[in-house]
């Protein structure tokens, strides 16, 4: 049975969506580092893409939005905090994604992971009518969460999003085993307990098992097809 109590959660969920407003919808991806979010993003975009082809679906990082550092020398960036919500330039995001609702195209900006800054070149990104954004903080930030119409929650336990994390920053980001677990320990855990475990209230789908959990990918899937043939 739903209640009153029921109905008033919901249109308190719902404010701040936009599906029947806009003809955009965004989906966010959240959840630890190294939880499986952009494979999951990935693999959802490239087998619609495969299908549908690409002209209806996009994808933000988050990533993308961390800070430029180039002003920083290299001893300084290796010590900056990136686990933090002041690490993002979390206004830029909401500012993008809000030109993109507009149909607007927008120049993503590309950050490198082994020399912890921004790189010259942005990337083009063209309107679209589902939007995926994916990265560790997204549900943490109120006015973010106002722009998301689906956000879901990638629920790996951490042990295996550490040796995710200490294989990809060796093999894919130039990091050494004592760098790896050192960030982990200072700022890496407690940030997953401090913003982002606390930011899964927020989400409408929790995936659990990572980026190759098939039913999850296929729900999504489901859903962006429903959009894009709307
Ligand atoms: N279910 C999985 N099984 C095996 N490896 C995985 C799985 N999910 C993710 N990975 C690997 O773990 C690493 C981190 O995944 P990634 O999707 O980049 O995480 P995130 O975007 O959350 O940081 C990548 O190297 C990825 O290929
Ligand atoms: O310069 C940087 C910027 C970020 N990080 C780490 O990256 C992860 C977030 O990326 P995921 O792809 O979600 O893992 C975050 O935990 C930061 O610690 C970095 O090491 N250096």
């Amino acid at each position: 049975m739903v209640t009153i109590k029921d109905n008033c959660a919901r249109s308190e969920k719902l404010k701040g969506k936009h599906t029947l407003v806009s003809k955009t919808t965004v989906i966010a991806i959240a959840g630890a580092s190294a939880s499986g979010k952009s494979l999951f993003a990935s693999t959802v975009y490239h087998e619609l893409v495969e299908e549908l082809g690409s002209d209806g679906i996009a994808i933000l990082a988050e990533d993308a939005y961390y800070r430029d550092q180039s002003h920083m020398t290299m001893e300084q960036r290796v010590l900056t905090n990136y686990d933090q919500p002041s690490a993002f330039e979390h206004d830029l995001l909401l500012q993008h994604i809000q030109q993109l609702r507009r149909e607007e195209g927008v120049d993503m900006p590309q950050y490198s992971h082994t020399t912890h800054t921004r790189l010259q070149e942005s990337i083009r990104v063209a309107p679209a009518k589902v939007i995926m954004v994916e990265g560790i903080l997204l549900l943490t930030d109120p006015a973010l969460r106002q722009e998301f119409d689906i956000a879901v929650f990638m629920d790996t336990p951490l042990d295996i999003c550490l040796l995710r994390r200490i294989k990809r920053d060796i093999e894919e980001r130039g990091r050494t085993l004592q760098s790896v677990t050192e960030q982990y320990e200072q700022y890496v855990r407690p940030a997953f307990f401090d913003h982002i475990f606390p930011s899964k209230q927020y989400a409408d789908l929790v995936v659990t098992r990572g980026g190759q959990n098939e039913i999850a990918i296929d729900i999504i899937k489901t859903k962006i097809r429903q959009l894009l043939a709307e």
